[in-house]
């Protein structure tokens, strides 16, 4: 890894991870260089054409008439049109698909590091990395790929052209500038822009994630009349992403003035030395005329090269960024075609796990979990309630000891079966910007409506959401930040009975609700005894009330109360 941009990969592996990923798109690529290829020679032809015309005019053997030349000066012109049209259709055509096979790709890649590895993930750079990186990759499958090609393409065919219809001196300038303009430039600007191109993107990413983290808990900073804080911070960052936006500008000036400075010499050179040999008799001025023009109108491929290191740098960053959350193996490899099971019980046995490797946060825990019978946990804020949860989800790999349904360890068991047998509610239920039936339906897609208001009334929610405006048709978003804790928790309890689930884990179910519905949920959890099995974590000793058996975890510890 590059200390100097933070690049995992150079520019080159990225580039050709990027073109692997075209795959059967490939061909469509083939087409949008040649049409640009052609386009771009089609339109040297138009300029072309008069010159041949103006050599013709002064004496030129020249086997075309006057009227096949503007025939074929205006074939030029509207050949050029529609090549262009077909190359710019390939070429944005690529990019789409690909740009939504990607995001596909990526919403795939989070959904297997999820949740483990997204915990320690800023969720708003990721965020950043859906919108803007993928956006920006779409300038390399459009604007990088065929552009490089076409400018091989276009400058072979000319130093050619020119070396045999005119004179070998003129092709070799030609190909001296080419070489100039889209190698030698931009090998030596790269080196900047690169820098520049990197930190800016490095900026906006964390500008973006301060900005987005900074409106979600926009009500926690005015609560600690921290806005003026965050504003100055917020402010800062600008400051210093205006200052990158500067310096990279800077640098991409700087660089395209020399691109245009080298074009203007070479074309100079091609015109003193095209004089040089008519003066000496070694070239006619008709000859000298069609190389020369040629010439002249054949920068613009190598110019469009030369400009791309200061899109490249940023395509590079992004490419690296994307291409790292792609490669990036998940802290739980995933069960496929593992063992099924129907839940009938849960046996821990000596489990032991440590997120970092170094804390332990559990220890040789040991626990029985029969069939229709209700488990309490509890134990003091901190003390790995929560994570004891999430290991028998699978959710994080445990360290050593056994997690066995049904006498199956939970490594060999299939992900789907253990999800469909398994259920937890956790502490914060997130609500999409969906209705509250498209809220409820997402634990069983095919809910009847009986089935998702049995849900409901079993969680105690059922008659406020008949309260609502539309009831169960009205949107989450049109209620604003209006449901309170409680109201949302009730609901993720709903979508866990709806699941129907064999065990129901349940983190802290009745933490946000007053005694009165606490009373409801717990007796609707009581009513599921001998139908559901429920490990049910909560500080609340009057929620242990309704659990068979208590557990209490202490120093990393789980033992029987
Ligand atoms: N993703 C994580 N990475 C590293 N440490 C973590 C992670 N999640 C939790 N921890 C730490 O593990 C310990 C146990 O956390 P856990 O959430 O399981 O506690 P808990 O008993 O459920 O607490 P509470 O009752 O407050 O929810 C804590 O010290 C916590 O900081």
């Amino acid at each position: 890894m590059s200390k100097k941009n933070n690049l995992r990969r150079s520019g080159a592996k990225i580039m050709a991870s990027l073109i692997l990923l075209l795959g059967s798109l490939a061909y469509i690529m083939v087409l949008a260089v040649i049409n640009g290829s052609v386009g771009f020679i089609c339109a040297m032809g138009v300029t072309l054409m008069g010159a041949v015309g103006v050599a013709k005019a002064l004496g030129e053997t020249i086997a075309l008439s006057y009227g096949m030349i503007i025939g074929l000066a205006i074939g030029c012109g509207v050949l050029r049109g529609l090549l262009r049209y077909l190359e710019q259709y390939s070429n944005h055509y690529i990019a789409f698909r690909l740009l939504a096979v990607l995001r596909d790709k990526i919403f795939g890649a989070l959904r297997t590091l999820c949740p483990a590895k997204l915990e320690s993930k800023q969720k708003g750079s990721i965020i950043a990395m859906i919108t803007s990186d993928i956006e920006t990759l779409e300038v390399f499958y459009a604007h990088t790929i065929s552009p490089i090609c076409i400018a091989v393409i276009v400058s072979a065919a000319v130093v050619l052209f020119a070396g045999m219809v005119s004179s070998w001196y003129l092709a070799l300038i030609a190909l001296a500038g080419y070489i100039t303009v889209g190698i030698i430039v931009p090998l030596i600007s790269s080196g900047k822009l690169k820098e520049s191109g990197v930190r800016y993107r490095a900026e906006f990413a964390s500008f973006n994630a301060y900005f987005l983290d900074s409106i979600k808990g926009i009500k926690d900073i005015v609560l600690n009349n921290a806005g003026k804080e965050r504003e100055k911070e917020i402010n800062d960052r600008s400051d210093i992403l205006l200052r990158e936006t500067r310096k990279m500008k800077h640098d991409t000036t700087k660089a395209s003035a020399t691109t245009e400075l080298c074009v203007s010499l070479f074309i100079i050179a091609a015109l003193a030395v095209g004089i040089a040999l008519v003066a000496n008799d070694v070239l006619t001025i008709g000859k000298m005329i069609i190389g020369v023009v040629a010439v002249f109108g054949s920068f613009g491929p190598v110019i469009a090269i030369s400009a791309l290191p200061g899109n490249l740098t940023q395509t590079f960053a992004s490419g690296d960024r994307v291409l790292n959350l792609l490669a990036e193996k998940p802290a739980v490899t995933p069960v496929q075609n593992g063992e099924k099971i129907e839940y009938n019980d849960l046996k821990v046995t000596d489990l032991s796990f440590s997120y970092d490797g170094q804390t332990q946060v559990l220890s040789d825990i040991c626990m029985h979990a029969g069939k229709g019978e209700i488990i309490g946990i509890v134990g003091e804020s901190g003390c790995g309630k929560s994570t004891f949860l999430k290991l028998l989800l699978r959710f994080w790999q445990k360290n050593h000891g056994e997690i066995a349904y049904n006498g199956v360890d939970i490594d060999n068991i299939d992900g789907d079966s253990l999800l469909d047998n398994v259920t937890m509610v956790s502490q914060v239920t997130y609500l999409f910007d969906e209705t509250i039936e498209d809220n409820l339906r997402i634990a069983k897609p095919d809910a009847t409506q009986e089935e998702i208001e049995a849900a409901c009334k079993l969680a105690s929610i059922h008659d406020f959401i008949l309260t609502l405006p539309d009831g169960y048709k009205t949107r989450v978003g049109a209620l604003g930040d209006n449901l309170s804790a409680g109201e949302k928790q009730r609901i993720g309890l709903a979508r866990a009975f709806l699941r129907g689930s064999e065990l129901i884990l349940l983190d802290e179910p009745t933490s946000n609700v007053d005694s009165i519905n606490e009373g409801i949920i717990l007796k609707a959890l009581k009513e599921q005894k001998n139908k559901k099995s429920i490990i049910l974590v909560s500080h609340r000793e009057s929620t242990m009330a309704i659990a068979d058996i208590i557990y209490r975890v202490k120093d990393g510890r789980m033992l029987e109360c």
